[in-house]
């Protein structure tokens, strides 16, 4: 079989654990045998981050700046017990936390949903959309813990020496202290956070909600708001009109209670720690956290980053350090791969670089939808618990590379 040529490079960002392993699977059975791709690949697990200081983290984010297209497998942040467990020379930030910083941004999330495959939350018959905004806030808080008595301010000094200086008196601890957190973030990328939210509905063709807890954060979350609305009014009222769908700013309380009890088919922009945990509690209602793709766009268009949102599964792979067998779902990151691979083909205007990625994805669905072979996590949401209702983790992978061979040659 002739292999299909790329013309421009994709960054492959390398991770750890069980994503891993299952990421080498794919790049080995389910892509370099059919692609002829340059990856520019940066090994970002945690060992060679600490080799590294983080430098291959911060250069695999200007990479992506430079290609347009990056991949990603899913990464370690460490805790303490991580330093421990590999001997790290610090406790390094979240390489997730440093790239989007790097590129900018809104992470879509979306559900892959497969019609056999019951949902856990039956009413969800419509995918519903995370856009997360990737910059800023928790993500590059500064945080402290405070010793005993003493006061906490927060300080803004202008450059400009016509701007007034602003100090504000935060708290008062008492003997036993606490702990404290300083968050930012910029009006240019609430902005852009904005402009990429309400063009995705658009392209969906789907309504909009935005999230923010406006009433307690009257000033960090109210400019959220204020720059949604703005937008919206100036921008996008007639657009959206034109197509029959809307835009609403709900608070997040309110927006995950109705969420919950609708039918789906809607975006949610919400703000970067509300998105992460949404984002999880949306893949888990579809069905599996093995289930949800995850994209991040820059407004202008010109960078994309696809990942799984799911972490590095760590507890499936302490079963394969002991020699048992797993079976963890490879199905969000195949379709990092491809995501990642549609849109270099779109980029490249090489229709036949994209058509292979939706072969792929094609072949990884009907894998489960028609042949019934699936992993654990799904063959649990069909109240299958006996061992020959699922597949290992590399016995998924095998499936798919058959199927998708098929295709290729049909
Ligand atoms: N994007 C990234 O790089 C992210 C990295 N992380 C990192 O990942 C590590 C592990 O984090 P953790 O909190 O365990 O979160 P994970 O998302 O890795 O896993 C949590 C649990 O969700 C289920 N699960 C997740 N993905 C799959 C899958 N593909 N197939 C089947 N089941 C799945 C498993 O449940 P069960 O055990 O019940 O089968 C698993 O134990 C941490 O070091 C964290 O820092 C975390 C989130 C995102
Ligand atoms: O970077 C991290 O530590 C967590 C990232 C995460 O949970 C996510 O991307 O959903
Ligand atoms: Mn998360």
């Amino acid at each position: 079989m002739t292999k299909i040529q790329v013309k421009n490079p994709i960054v492959e960002m390398d991770g750890d654990e069980q994503t891993r392993i299952i990421w080498h699977l794919i790049r080995e059975k389910l892509i370099l045998p059919f692609l002829n791709v340059d990856l520019k690949y940066y090994d970002l697990s945690i060992t060679y981050r600490d080799a590294t200081d983080d430098q291959v983290t911060k250069d695999s984010a200007l990479a992506t700046l430079r290609y347009g297209v990056a991949v990603k497998c899913a990464t370690i942040t460490p805790d303490e017990a991580r330093v421990a467990e590999f001997n790290l020379k610090k406790m390094y930030k979240s390489p997730n936390g440093t790239i989007r910083n790097i590129l900018g941004g809104t992470v879509f999330r979306e559900p892959i949903v497969i019609p056999t495959i019951p949902r856990l939350v039956t009413k969800w018959e419509n995918p519903i959309v995370i856009g997360r905004h990737a910059f800023g806030d928790q993500y590059r808080a500064t945080d402290m813990v405070v010793p005993g008595e003493g006061e906490l301010r927060l300080v803004y000094t202008p450059k400009d020496p016509s701007v007034p200086a602003q100090d504000v008196k935060v708290f008062e601890y008492g003997p036993d202290g606490g702990v404290a957190l300083a968050m930012y973030n910029t009006t240019a990328s609430i902005t852009g956070f904005a402009r990429a939210s309400f063009e995705h509905a658009l392209q969906r063709k789907m309504p909009l909600y935005s999230t923010t807890k406006n009433t307690i954060l009257k000033k960090y979350d109210g400019k959220f708001k204020d720059v949604f609305e703005s937008m919206y009014a100036t921008d996008y009222k007639d657009k959206f009109e034109a197509l029959g769908i809307w835009y609403e700013h709900r608070l997040i309380d309110d927006m995950v209670a109705q969420m919950l009890k609708s039918n789906g088919g809607f975006i949610i922009a919400m703000k970067n720690y509300d998105g992460d945990v949404e984002s999880d509690i949306v893949a888990q209602g579809f069905g599996s956290l093995g289930l949800m793709t995850s994209v991040l766009m820059t407004p202008d268009g010109k960078t994309f980053e696809s990942e799984a949102a799911h972490g590095t599964v760590t507890r499936h792979f302490r079963q394969h350090q002991q020699g048992k067998e797993t079976s963890t779902n490879s199905i969000a990151s195949i379709f990092a791969w491809t995501r990642g691979i549609m849109q270099r083909g779109k980029l490249d205007g090489t229709p036949e670089v994209v058509q292979f990625a939706q072969l792929l994805e094609s072949a990884t669905i009907d894998v489960v939808d028609k042949e019934k072979i699936m992993t654990k996590d799904l063959a649990l949401l069909l109240g299958k618990t006996d061992r020959s209702s699922y597949v290992t983790t590399e016995e998924f992978i095998s499936a798919v590379e058959r199927r998708l061979s098929n295709a290729l040659q049909a």
